[in-house]
Order: structure tokens, then sequence, then C-alpha cells
């Protein structure tokens, strides 16, 4: 289960060494708009290596590769794909085109290299452009397993101004939720940027959570461990989704369809809603 996607900047060889031992489900190795034009050869390579050598067996590895519109992104396809990362994170996507033009580059470099494995991919949509196209991008590659949300950059594109509460981008969260599930895949919130402000990075996970996010990014290891609470089941919400199966049960032993729990009408899309805890529950290790 993925929660929390912390990422690093790829030229800081401290910051990969424990990329897989800080607690977040998927890191996030950028080669993009952490790591300066002058600094994206020597990252390229230090990513590269940290793949080959390090392995990271303890959670997903992610590599942000530059945009389509730099001279960067087929070399650094070139360097990471041989390496075989779990997945490839295009930024600035703004169309299902823009996905067609990697998807080919990747096949390319996949076919060169005999490599079997295509790699899956997790566009980041962070332009006026790119939300608009949510759905269309989300549906455009069978490689695509979730898209994910960039709030800077997008409101930038949007021109105005980034707030802690992100009321100007709550269009847009609800826009790629829609896209994502119309699509069968999952969403990932954009990362909160107040390293010291715990409180306020919680309202704001649990604020995309309420949305239909699956997980949010994390810029700081300082707030994995409140993203991965979040963003799973409360024991709480656990013993309530089994008792909705159990009296589910008892519905349909009655040949009825509804039925009450704690004043409360249980049907089918609340039964779903259980499985759907359940489930999480279970990916994290419950035992059920
Ligand atoms: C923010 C800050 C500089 C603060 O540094 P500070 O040093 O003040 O932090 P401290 O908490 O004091 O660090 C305590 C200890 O943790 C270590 N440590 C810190 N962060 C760590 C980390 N991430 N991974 C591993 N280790 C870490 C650190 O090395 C130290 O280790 P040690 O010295 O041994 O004690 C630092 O976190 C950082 O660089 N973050 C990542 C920045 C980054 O990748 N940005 C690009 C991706 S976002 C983006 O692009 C989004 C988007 O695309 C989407 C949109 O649109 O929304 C956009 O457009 O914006
Ligand atoms: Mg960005």
């Amino acid at each position: 289960m993925r929660r929390s996607m912390l990422f690093m900047p790829g030229n800081n060889s401290g910051m990969l060494l424990n990329a897989d031992a800080l607690g977040a489900d998927s890191v996030i190795l950028d080669l993009e708009d952490a790591v300066s034009p002058q600094e994206k050869d020597s990252a390229r390579i230090l990513v590269r290596n940290a793949l080959k050598y390090l392995g990271y067996k303890g959670c997903e590895v992610i590599i942000r590769i530059n945009s389509i519109d730099t001279d960067f992104w087929k070399k650094d396809l070139d360097e990471i794909l041989p390496m075989k990362p779990d997945m490839i994170m295009p930024p600035k996507v703004c169309s299902g085109m823009d996905i067609k033009v990697i998807e080919n580059y990747m096949g390319e470099v996949e076919r060169k290299h005999n490599i079997e494995k295509k790699t899956s991919l997790i566009p980041l949509i962070e332009t006026a452009l790119g939300v608009e196209n949510a759905f269309e991008i989300a549906s455009s590659s069978k490689r695509i397993k979730a898209i994910f949300l960039g709030g800077e950059d997008l409101t930038a594109d949007l021109r105005c101004k980034r707030t802690k509460q992100g009321d100007e981008i709550f269009y847009s969260r609800g826009r790629m939720v829609m896209a994502a599930r119309a699509a069968g895949i999952d969403v990932y919130d954009t990362p909160f940027t107040d390293v010291e402000d715990e409180e306020g990075l919680r309202t704001d996970a649990e604020f995309a959570k309420s949305l239909g996010f699956t997980g949010k990014a994390c810029i700081s290891p300082r707030h994995v461990q409140a993203v991965n609470e979040v963003f799973s089941p409360t024991l709480e919400e656990i013993e309530y989704a089994k008792e909705v199966m159990d009296i589910i049960q008892v519905a349909k032993e009655q040949g009825k369809g509804a039925i009450s729990l704690r004043g409360k009408m249980i049907d089918a899309p609340i039964v779903e809603r259980a499985r759907q805890t359940l489930e999480a529950a279970k990916a994290l290790g419950g035992a059920f």
C-alpha cells in the first residue's frame, strides 16, 4: 500500500543512502526541480548508481525525470530505465499526447536493453492544461498506475498565491480525484511544504484523504509518520467495517438489501466502503 511518497534531491548522496529506511512507502528520487541545471548530469549518475548498488529493498522507488520540454528527459530514461526502477514520474504532463511521447521513448530504451519489464508511470499534473486534461492523461496508457497533483507549479501557472489552507487548489484536487477514480487508478496529493508545521500537515493530509486521495507526497522525513497515519484506517474504522460486514450478512439471510446499524442505514455502497477499509487494513498487515 502506498500512502506516503518522500521526495529527495537526486544530487544529495547523504539522503539517497538511507532513502528506504525513513518509513515512507515510496521514495521519489528527483532529477527535476530539486536539482540545478549544472548538477543534472552528476545527479543522474548518482541516482543510477544508487539504484544499482544500494538495491532499496525497504520501499518502492520512483524516479522523477525532467519534463519533455527539456534536453534532459531522454538522457534520464537512458540511464535510469536499465536499472529497473519501480516507476517513472514525468513532471508537468499536460496531455495524453505527452504520455505517448514518453511511452514511445521508454519502449525504445527497453527494447535496446532487452528489458522485458514495462516500467510503470505516475504522471505529475501541475499545470492548468494538465488539470483540464486529467482524465485523458490518467487513461492514456496501461503503464499509468496513479496520477499526482503538484500544487506549487500549478499555483504558479494559475497565477495565484499558494496558501496553507489550499482554497486555490480545491477545484484541482477534486478534478484529479474524479479523473483518477474514473480511470480506475490511484491519486496522490501535493506535498505540504512547511517542514516545521506538523499540525498544519495533519490538517492538510486529512482534508486530502476526505476528498478521496490515496496518499500524499512529503518533502521531509519528519512528515512521513503523520501521512502514513492519516492514510491508514483507524482501529475504530476497522471495527465499524467488521460490524458492517456482519450486519449485512444478517440482512442477506433475511432477504433484505438494507438494514440498520447504530441507527444508520447500511446498504451496498456502505458495504463497499467497509470492504475497502478492511482491504486497506489487510494490506497493512492486520489480521482479519
Ligand atoms: C526542505 C528541505 C530543504 C529542508 O531541509 P532541512 O535540512 O532544513 O531539514 P531538516 O528537517 O533539518 O533535516 C533533518 C535531517 O533530515 C534530512 N532530510 C531532510 N529532508 C530529507 C528528505 N527529503 N529526504 C531524506 N532526508 C531528508 C536532512 O538531510 C537532515 O539529515 P541530517 O543532516 O543527517 O540530520 C529538505 O527537507 C529537502 O531537501 N527536501 C526535499 C526537497 C525536494 O526534493 N523538493 C522537490 C520535490 S517537491 C516538488 O517539486 C513538488 C512539486 O513538483 C509538486 C508541486 O507542484 O507541489 C513542485 O512543483 O513543487
Ligand atoms: Mg513541480
